[in-house]
């Protein structure tokens, strides 16, 4: 088991020690090359107009979005997510757009730059999880295809769809490796 980490900006870093602590292998991703040696990407958390920018640069957004529709395994956090999202609301920003979900930017508000808070997902474990939110999005709508697996009140701030993961909050950010073995253990493995 190998796990690409999409390393144009952000922290992609945290993602690689996340998974170094899970004992899973881990491959910088900058050339679309490098799509064809593992077996599930992570796209971190950043600025997602800068990721989008860079994945365009880098020739990595077409070859990523197609590894994607044939299947491979995808989490994405935060920025990842709004990647990840067909929809952004009000944004025509450059996307990976393959998942059914419409995202909201910063949509915590001004006020609330950053919290953390913990979270019940019951997919998890019973023990909530403590994340983090930075600037956090959220997911306003998801078609039926998608499961729902965490809410903040409203919001929709975790789901799965197939092969993609994505999560409004941080979990690279914690000691917690329960979100990152979930992505290996079910969404990759398919156990
Ligand atoms: N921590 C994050 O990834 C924040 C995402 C950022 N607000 C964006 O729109 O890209």
């Amino acid at each position: 088991m190998k796990i690409g980490v999409i390393a144009m900006q952000g922290a992609f870093r945290e993602h690689e020690q996340t998974l170094a602590r899970l004992g899973v292998e881990t491959l910088r991703i900058r050339r679309s090359e490098q799509l064809s040696q593992v077996d599930g990407v992570i796209i971190p958390g950043g600025e997602s107009t800068t990721i989008g920018k860079l994945l365009g640069d880098f020739n990595l957004m077409e070859p990523l979005r197609e590894k994607i529709l044939k299947g491979l395994p995808v989490f994405g956090t935060c920025a990842g997510m709004i990647l990840l999202a067909k929809e952004i609301e009000n944004s025509n920003q450059p996307r990976i757009g393959t998942m059914d979900i419409k995202v909201a930017r910063n949509a915590f508000g001004r006020q609330v730059d950053s919290f953390e808070i913990d979270l019940v997902i019951p997919e998890v474990g019973q023990e909530p999880v403590r994340a983090v939110f930075i600037r956090a999005p959220y997911i306003l709508e998801v078609k039926p295809n998608v499961q729902i697996l965490a809410k903040v009140e409203d919001k929709i701030v975790m789901a799965r769809q197939e092969n993609m993961l994505v999560s409004a909050f941080h979990p690279e950010l914690t000691d917690d490796l329960r979100i990152h073995r979930y992505f290996i253990e079910k969404v990759c493995k398919g156990l």
